[in-house]
């Protein structure tokens, strides 16, 4: 299994600069490189990577998707005079040439691929590059948008052709679109391209219809573009998130990328001047933890845009942070996405329907009068409620950023975990136990009698299981001290030990309390006062207990050759976990499991993004293998094998629709429609 995350970043890449006024092309400065680079060290992030060197991209690595003119324009550039340069300049759309710009091009497309090449030969798992000038919007015979050539659609051709990859996932979270990445792939079945970007209905740089919704690909290649227009400004983590959760990660599961490339733009981010979002960095260790999950790990993230620096700084230090396997920040903010966010979710599945087996079974009633709907969507000035108020008056006030997010980052930088998993050394454990993992010794059976003695005393008969529950409020307590990131432990059963746990983390002081169980829950926890939210996926609905607003029960028989659980994982699970934004996340897998290890393991990889990471796993003892996997998912060893993908039926898409329908008044990130007749 490779470890380890490269780190790539070469100072000369800072001499290319604009030599006269501009005001389009003069936010694209060489300090956005060293500041970020700064801002690494300055978290120690830089001494925990591996370092791989940049090197000049080849004249033949260009040409996989340039022309031959546009690289002879832009070598000849080298030798001219600031008039000329000027002039050469002039015949692109917001372009500036230094006379170091082909050089720094150059070794902004070579950094890219020693990236590339770190991660498939296995040096490390995966890896950022720190690049200018930027690639997504360079087109095969034009600069455009302060890109010259295009690293990240380079790096993709480059894959395919040296490791005869088929299939590679193109990331694009800057806000704005990367039309030369779409341009160069749009009829490429081999490469998906997903892009979110500030559109305002066509108002928005750089203006184009084929931005859309609706430019889905074309002949061969519908279906592998992906457009998410953001039709007005200050989207927030929600919003983000609910596109994650709705539209890219079921797409992406189902494509099954080999590798995954991001072109890592930051002006989506809170205070940037370009994007006017309200994203803050946090959220970019969400997405990248999501992603991690894909292709074995095999994660590229290379920078584009992002043009205040601190902000820009704080979401590079996220997202390496997160590729080190670091626990996730909690996502700070209301999680509901807008109004404007959901009809764009809403319009891109709608297009995307034919395409994806996913969406087979998607209701676009509403397109039938699309007409007059778009029409009015386009033309209503939503009210304010479904508009997000923006954390900060105006992007631009730079000084006030700042001072936001030195705030924002305090509570939310803290130190890794010295230990990242505890357990009690149950059987099996040998396999997974390293550095990472702490074997706590057991508690004495007074101990855990008097703190069971108030509740389940009479189920607890035997030594065993009162041996089991000991082990597990010592591990509780690890968690809750934060000296263990999360922790496993077995026991003779899991339901019990499931209550019992559920019981003492509230009584300990977990204010939320996510349980998913899997399996028959045999006793379900009262969850009125909302400190517990219980998902209970079994095959059969328990003995008359319904769903409601903190118990939710899964009916999920799975597939029997492979893993159709993405549907509900996405589709449900996620977004009412993250709705809930719990402080402690108990997985418990009991008696009787109807869930596959792959299935199981999809879900403990996806949830490590709540609660900072902290999540107590108890599994029924008879289930080795399977503890065995959440184990080395928990302690970060690997990304976990879904299985075959297998589409959902169209009765279980309506099982997690009809539950969507029922909550999503109550859990907002479940949204990904808009009511009819609003
Ligand atoms: N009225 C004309 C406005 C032109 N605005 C140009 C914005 C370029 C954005 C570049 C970027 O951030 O997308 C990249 F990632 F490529 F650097
Ligand atoms: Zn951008």
């Amino acid at each position: 299994m490779a470890s380890g995350t490269a780190l790539i970043y070469d100072e000369e890449m800072t001499t290319h600069k604009l030599l006269w006024s501009d005001p389009i092309c003069d936010i694209e400065v060489p300090e956005r490189l060293s500041s970020s680079y700064e801002q690494l060290r300055s978290y120690h992030l830089v001494e925990r990577c591996v370092h791989v060197p940049a090197r000049e991209g080849s004249e033949e690595e260009i040409l996989l998707v340039h022309s031959l003119e546009h690289l002879e324009v832009a070598k000849s550039t080298q030798t001219m005079n600031e008039e000329e340069l000027k002039r050469v300049s002039e015949n692109y759309d917001a372009f500036f040439f230094h006379p170091s710009t082909y050089r720094c091009a150059r070794l902004a497309v070579g950094a890219t691929l020693q990236l590339v090449d770190a991660v498939m030969s296995g040096k490390v798992r995966n890896g950022m590059a720190l690049v200018r000038p930027p690639g997504h919007h360079s087109q095969r015979n034009a600069a455009n948008g302060f890109c010259l050539f295009n690293n990240v659609a380079i790096a993709a051709e480059y894959a395919k052709l040296k490791y005869g990859l088929q299939r590679i996932l193109i990331v694009d979270w800057d806000v704005h679109h990367g039309q030369g990445t779409q341009y160069i792939f749009e009829e490429d079945p081999s490469v998906l391209y997903f892009s979110w970007h500030r559109y305002e209905h066509q108002e928005f740089w750089p203006s184009l219809k084929e931005s859309d919704y609706d430019a889905v690909g074309l002949g061969k290649g519908k279906g592998f573009n992906i457009n998410l227009p953001w039709n007005k400004v200050g989207m927030g983590n929600s919003d983000y998130l609910a596109a994650f959760f709705h539209v890219l990660l079921p797409t992406a599961f189902e494509f099954d990328p080999e590798l995954v490339i991001v072109s890592s733009g930051y002006d989506s981010g809170i205070g940037d001047p370009e994007g006017q979002m309200n994203a803050t960095p946090e959220v970019f260790a969400h997405l990248t933890h999501f992603l991690m999950q894909l292709a074995n790990g095999k994660l590229c993230v290379i920078l584009e845009g992002g043009y205040h620096l601190k902000s820009l700084g704080e979401s590079v230090c996220m997202t390496v942070k997160t590729l080190l396997g670091d626990p996730v920040p909690q996502v700070s903010g209301e999680m509901a996405p807008c109004l404007s966010a959901v009809e764009s979710i809403q319009n891109v599945r709608a297009a995307h329907k034919p395409y994806w087996k996913w969406l087979a079974y998607e209701d676009t009633s509403f397109l039938q009068n699309l007409s007059t709907k778009s029409h009015f969507l386009k033309t209503a000035n939503s009210n304010p409620s479904t508009e997000h108020e923006s954390k900060i008056t105006n992007n631009n006030d730079t000084v006030k950023v700042d001072r936001f997010l030195e705030l924002h980052m305090k509570n939310i930088l803290f130190p890794v975990p010295p230990i990242k998993t505890a357990t009690t050394g149950c059987e099996g454990s040998e396999h997974f136990l390293s550095e990472h993992v702490q074997l706590v010794k057991e508690m004495d059976k007074t101990e855990v009698e008097a703190l069971v003695s108030g509740f389940y005393a009479d189920l607890v008969k035997d030594n065993k299981t009162l041996l089991s529950l000991g082990s597990m409020f010592v591990i509780l307590d690890k968690i809750l001290k934060k000296e263990v990131c999360n922790g496993i432990a077995t026991s003779p059963t899991a339901a019990l030990s499931a209550a019992v746990a559920l019981r003492h983390s509230v009584r300990l002081g977990f204010q939320r309390v996510l349980c998913v169980f899997v399996g028959d829950m045999q006793m379900i926890p009262n969850t009125e006062d909302g400190k517990m939210l219980i998902i209970n996926i079994c095959e059969k609905e328990q003995s008359g207990k319904t769903s409601c607003k903190h118990y939710f029960s899964l009916n999920w028989k799975e597939d029997a050759e492979g893993n159709d659980f993405f549907s509900a994982v996405l589709g449900f699970i996620l977004p009412v976990a993250y709705s809930y934004q719990p402080n402690l996340t108990v997985i418990a897998v009991g008696p009787n499991r109807n869930l596959g290890i792959s299935g199981i393991s999809l879900l403990v990889a996806l949830i490590q993004g709540l609660a900072e990471s902290r999540i107590f796993a108890v599994i029924e003892d008879t289930e080795i293998s399977l503890m065995q996997n959440v184990a080395k998912l928990l302690v970060g060893a690997s990304t976990p094998a879904f299985g075959i993908y297998v589409p959902p039926t169209q009765e279980k898409v309506n099982r997690i629709k009809a539950l969507r329908d029922q909550f999503q008044q109550e859990w907002k990130m479940l949204q990904c429609s808009v009511k009819e007749g609003i």
